[in-house]
């Protein structure tokens, strides 16, 4: 799968292990920074991930920043995002499954690395159940 991953630099030392576990595994990873622990700003990577995403270039967008929230809030600014903020793969498999979400936001300063890994694993492998979950997608995607 070809996904694109950004993060600021409170997600930086995560999206730095996402990437190399996803890419052992085979999966194709564009990186859209940052690319160190200086402080940056999250919109401006949450609008290159959410531009990957819609122009095509990537299935999936990953944006991690310290909550995760601010990435939620800049990417689902976007029409054609649906961006989900998950602590967990209960409501990572969920927000697949029912939301059909395209972006994973993740808050590397609320969980672990060990945590955000099952939660990429549970996201990226859980596919949308369509049906009447078609219609509630559609009457926010206008
Ligand atoms: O969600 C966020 C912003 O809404 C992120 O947690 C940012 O990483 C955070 O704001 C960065 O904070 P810092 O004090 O500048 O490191």
């Amino acid at each position: 799968m070809n996904i694109a991953i950004g993060s600021d630099h409170g997600g930086f030392a995560l999206k730095e292990l996402l990437i190399k576990v996803l890419t052992e595994r085979g999966e194709t990873v564009a990186d859209v920074g940052c690319f160190s622990a200086v402080s940056s700003d999250y919109p401006d990577f949450a609008e290159a991930v959410c531009r990957a995403v819609l122009d095509g270039t990537a299935e999936r967008g990953i944006l991690i920043c310290g909550t995760g929230i601010g990435m939620a809030m800049a990417a689902n600014r976007h029409r054609g995002i649906r961006a989900a903020l998950c602590h967990d793969e209960y409501t990572a498999r969920l927000s697949r499954e029912h939301n059909n979400a395209n972006v994973l936001c993740l808050g590397a300063r609320v969980i672990g690395p060990g945590v955000a890994e099952g939660i990429v694993t549970v996201w990226l492998r859980a596919g949308f159940d369509g049906g009447r979950h078609c219609l509630r997608v559609a009457k926010f995607s206008n």
